[in-house]
């Protein structure tokens, strides 16, 4: 049906169901379909030549507009917490906790460094940041064919834009939920908006926005990607679903976390630094295959 199906990276538990639900989707075509998808070492690259691609906490943390002793305390917080954010066997409710605290302290520590909002288009060009490869097909296919995309991100909504939009894809059909800087009157950075989300508060993230769900209702096929296994709950405000479809991208500490991804998604992409997988079950599902 879909050769990049039998790719060796492509791990999938059941194959007929997932036949079933791409045959399902491909049936109803683009009209019914919405695509969720999360943002960081999803869309993005996790490594690219051997070194790890930064966030778009890492974007910031790494720039020039971040001072040395500062630049320390951030990787401090890195090196503790994520660690935390990607270790299963730890349980949730003891994560949760820790997570909040994480993104706090990071958060304080960029307000500090007082960031002016006309020097994130900047930063964002001298990262390393970088989409995954075949990101134009995903974007511009999406876009062509009418297809919602949803941007659900705990990282930076600000720097997670200018991303797209130096990379020419941010186009009408892309939505963004995320955390979104709060700038004064000088354009200086003075808190974050709304409530935090983080890795593991997607669900509470989507439930909030009820109008975007809402805007969506006659789309009950959704395409789901994510890296963590937290990403599985941004379809939570979903009305009416039909079919979902949930690709995860397996980057990291792979051998103890298959099994858990295995589980939790429908396909898990090992080490796959492309949108090959996606992009062909989105052409496949609106037709073009
Ligand atoms: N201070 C922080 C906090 C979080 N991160 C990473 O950002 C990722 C979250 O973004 P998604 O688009 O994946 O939701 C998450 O994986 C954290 O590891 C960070 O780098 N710095």
């Amino acid at each position: 049906m879909i050769p990049e199906l039998n790719s060796p990276s492509v791990w999938i538990r059941d194959r007929a169901r997932v036949q079933q639900i791409i045959q399902s989707m491909r049936c109803t075509g683009p009209s019914t379909l919405q695509v969720i998808s999360d943002f960081d070492m999803t869309l993005t690259r996790f490594a690219y030549n051997g070194k790890r691609c930064p966030t778009c906490h890492n974007i910031l943390d790494n720039s020039k507009l971040i001072s040395e002793e500062c630049k320390i305390k951030l990787a401090d917080l890195l090196n503790t917490y994520y660690p935390i954010e990607t270790d299963v066997t730890q349980p949730m409710e003891e994560k949760l906790p820790l997570m909040v605290e994480w993104w706090m302290k990071a958060h304080e520590l960029l307000i500090e460094q007082k960031i002016h909002k006309d020097h994130l288009a900047i930063v964002v060009r001298e990262s390393d940041a970088r989409l995954r490869d075949g990101y134009k097909l995903f974007f511009d296919h999406l876009q062509d064919k009418g297809v919602p995309l949803l941007i659900f991100s705990a990282g930076i909504g600000d720097v997670l834009e200018e991303v797209i939009r130096q990379a020419g894809v941010f186009h009408p059909n892309v939505k963004v939920i995320s955390n979104y800087m709060d700038f004064d009157e000088t354009g200086t950075l003075r808190a974050f908006k709304g409530e935090l989300i983080h890795v593991y508060n997607k669900r509470e993230g989507a439930l909030l926005n009820t109008e975007h769900f809402q805007e969506l209702r006659t789309r009950p096929n959704v395409v789901l990607l994510g890296d963590s296994l937290g990403d599985l709950t941004m379809a939570d405000g979903v009305h009416d679903m039909e079919n979902i479809l949930k690709i995860g991208f397996l980057n990291d500490k792979v051998e103890e976390n298959k099994e858990p991804y295995l589980t939790a998604y429908d396909i898990v992409l090992e080490k796959d630094e492309t949108l090959d997988v996606p992009n062909a079950i989105l052409l496949y599902i609106t037709g073009q295959q």
